[in-house]
């Protein structure tokens, strides 16, 4: 049987069908492929910084068959950067923000026990203090549209970012596609990170 693939899903698929394919993709990802991958992301990511004095930025702790792993979050922090890590609120509401400052301080959230800083809360204002926003996304096209997982948090959030913010969507280089379906209050991003092709400028800029 055919393992449904990002590639030959068409653009007019709705949301679920892409979730579908991509996390089926994922689900096929090798524990060594997914260390040699996250190692190539962390590489790519001081680029991002040059020319920013200790910037804020707004990280993310991976979780399951994601790309990249905590040590990004380390690196973020060794070049300089304070860490933010969202924090699910109990309603359908922007993330909240508190600073990581090291695995210890990481504890299990509401969903899924993804790991959350366990530090004072910032509150969801917090997030436009960054300077570069890094955003799970399930896939990216290159117009800057985003697939999350479909529970608007990370779509409310980017409103209350700065206008000059970066975002940026880590995927596999599978998952830069060039066309997903896209809906009036998606929030699009300015960069894909990929471990093949490392930062992709998105859109027309
Ligand atoms: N690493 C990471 N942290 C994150 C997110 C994320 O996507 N990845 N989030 C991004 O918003 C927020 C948490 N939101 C989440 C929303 C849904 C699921 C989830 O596992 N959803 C199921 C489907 C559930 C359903 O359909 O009922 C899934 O994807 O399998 C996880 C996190 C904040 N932190
Ligand atoms: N700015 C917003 N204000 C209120 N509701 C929103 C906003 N953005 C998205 N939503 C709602 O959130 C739900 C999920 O949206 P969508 O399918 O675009 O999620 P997603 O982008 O995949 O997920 P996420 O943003 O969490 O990564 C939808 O019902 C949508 O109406």
């Amino acid at each position: 049987m055919n393992t449904p693939q990002p590639d030959n899903v068409t653009g007019d698929a709705d949301k679920r069908t892409w979730r579908r394919a991509i996390s089926t993709a994922r689900s096929a990802v090798s524990a060594q492929q997914q260390v040699a991958e996250a190692n190539a992301l962390a590489a790519a990511v001081p680029g991002l910084l040059d020319g920013l004095q200790s910037p804020t930025v707004c990280g993310y702790v991976p979780f399951g068959a994601e790309p990249a792993s905590i040590g990004l979050l380390d690196v973020l922090r060794d070049a300089g950067a304070q860490v933010l890590l969202p924090i699910v609120p109990e309603e359908p509401a922007p993330l909240e923000w508190a600073e990581y400052t090291g695995t210890a301080s990481l504890v299990p959230g509401r969903y899924r026990g993804i790991l959350e800083p366990g530090g004072p809360r910032l509150g969801a204002a917090a997030i436009g203090d960054a300077a570069v926003v890094f955003v799970p996304a399930l896939s990216v096209d290159r117009q800057g549209a985003r697939l999350g997982r479909g529970a608007g948090f990370y779509d409310r959030s980017l409103m209350l970012a700065r206008s000059d913010a970066l975002f940026v969507a880590v995927v596999r280089d599978d998952e830069l596609v060039d066309r997903l379906p896209a809906e009036s209050h998606d929030v699009r991003v300015h960069r894909a990170l990929t471990p093949g092709n490392g930062l992709v400028t998105l859109g027309a800029a």
